[in-house]
């Protein structure tokens, strides 16, 4: 990532050692700050399409849990929005905190969610695999939902009851019939920037967009993620809790708006 002399440090619970990201300039997460986000009228609305059988199976990775998806056609694409071509659904995933303060891993004027879900979609007009876009500047393209306190979410409750059988890490379930456009807010607006992965291997490849509308779920459900644990059957438990990276410098940015 170029010779800058900015180091990025990561300090965060979860992860097993300290990642420095030598001239990282586009880093993620951030905290959008509403009154500094610039609306951009020749923003395009984001068109999802998903196709529930591309669904494959839920598992925990040790970070988080995740529904992975066949990602060998396009069956399940995003297009539109800021995003110059499509882009195929690879998996989708969450962070979450041990308790409601905390938990997002972008933050709104300084807020932080109970908890963030991601849908992580990856260039495959310009790359040939998920692996190769990860490395390039608009190989991915990933949606944040934020999670709040509120009512019980029935798509939401799908996913909730199949965690105890990945409770461990490097458990896995077959998982099919599951369309998470369900997990979508229906408002159109959202925020979008240039940033990264917020896990290893942290490159600057992601194109984010943000939804500006929380979904809600309810304290029961929350209290399911938190069951999860970051440890293997038959380690010394460790709960998967806090699983968030910590705010990165917004540097040379501009967070732009699809909504006045
Ligand atoms: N929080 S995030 O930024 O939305 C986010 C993502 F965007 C990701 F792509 C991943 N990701 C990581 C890998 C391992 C690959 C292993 C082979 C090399 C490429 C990474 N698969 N997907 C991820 F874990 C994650 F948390
Ligand atoms: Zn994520």
């Amino acid at each position: 990532w170029g010779g800058g002399s900015c180091w990025v440090t990561l300090r965060v619970s979860g992860w097993k050692s300290p990642l420095t990201i030598p001239g990282g300039t586009r880093q993620s997460p951030i905290n959008i700050q509403w009154r500094d986000s610039v609306y951009d009228p020749f923003l395009k609305p984001l068109k999802i399409s998903y196709d529930p059988t591309t669904c494959l199976h839920i598992w925990n990775n040790g970070y988080s849990f995740l529904v992975e998806f066949d990602d060998s056609t396009d069956k399940s694409i995003i297009v539109g929005g800021p995003l110059e071509n499509q882009y195929r659904l690879k998996q989708f995933h969450f962070h979450w905190g041990a308790i409601n303060d905390w938990g997002s891993e972008h933050t709104v004027d300084s807020k932080f969610y109970p908890a963030e879900l991601h849908l992580v979609h990856w260039n495959a007009v310009d790359y040939p695999s998920f692996e190769d876009a990860v490395m390039e500047g608009n190989g991915l393209a990933v949606i944040g939902v934020f999670l709040k306190l509120g009512a019980r979410h029935e798509g939401l409750q799908t996913l909730v009851d199949a965690l105890p059988a990945v409770r461990h890490k490097d458990t896995v379930i077959e998982f099919d019939e599951f369309d998470p456009s369900c997990l979508i807010p229906s408002c159109p607006d959202y925020w979008t920037y240039a940033g990264s992965l917020t896990t290893p291997p942290l490159t600057e490849s992601v194109t984010w967009i943000i939804k500006k509308k929380p979904i809600e779920v309810d304290e029961d459900q929350l209290e399911a993620f938190r069951t999860l644990l970051f440890t293997s059957d038959g380690e010394e438990e460790r709960r998967m809790v806090d699983n968030f990276r910590p705010l990165q410098p917004l540097m040379n940015r501009t967070v732009r708006s699809s909504f006045q």
